[in-house]
């Protein structure tokens, strides 16, 4: 068992194309102990919009609920895109392994990003793993993450 950085729900929701991935994503966090909140949706055939499923989750970590969630679209584009308009998420679209540590470890993201239609199922369970029990180093990553938090898009 890897360590865990939480003990509260981690959040996870998709749009259609998102679906088969994020069952099979919950089913993993279920297995390995994590209490899951599910902001849907849940059915592959009803089209709807990525932008709503990301900012679901983004109000989920607004709220306190989740230090972590899980967004999925087909691309996983759009769901980054607009997680990251709030300015309390760091949103991460990772397709490796290795992208996951870099993002936990440099960026301490706290909402995995995966695109369902490039990703397969086993490498997302990988990358989910290392999320979540990789913590965020300290100095100079610290720095620039405290620099990032402070701009101010007035001052540009
Ligand atoms: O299935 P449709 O609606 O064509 O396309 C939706 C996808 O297009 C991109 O914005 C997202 O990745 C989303 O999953």
């Amino acid at each position: 068992m890897t360590q865990k950085l939480t003990d509260k729900p981690v959040s996870i929701a998709a749009d259609h194309r998102g679906v088969a991935l994020k069952t099979r994503l919950k089913a993993w966090l279920l297995a390995n102990g994590y209490a899951v909140t599910d902001r849907g949706t849940d059915s592959d055939v009803e089209r709807v919009d990525a932008m709503d499923y990301a900012v679901r989750l983004a109000a989920e970590i607004q709220a306190g609920r989740s230090d972590f969630a899980v967004g999925i679209c087909g691309s996983g584009q759009m769901v980054a895109i607009t997680a990251n308009r709030f300015p309390f998420i760091r949103a991460t679209l990772l397709h490796t392994v290795e992208e996951s540590l870099g993002a936990r470890r440099h960026g301490d993201a706290n909402m995995l990003v995966l695109g369902a239609d490039l990703t397969d199922a086993d490498t997302a369970e990988r990358m989910l793993e290392i999320f979540l029990s990789t913590a965020a180093l300290g100095e100079r990553y610290a720095e620039r993450r405290e620099r990032l938090a402070r701009l101010d898009p007035s001052k540009l």
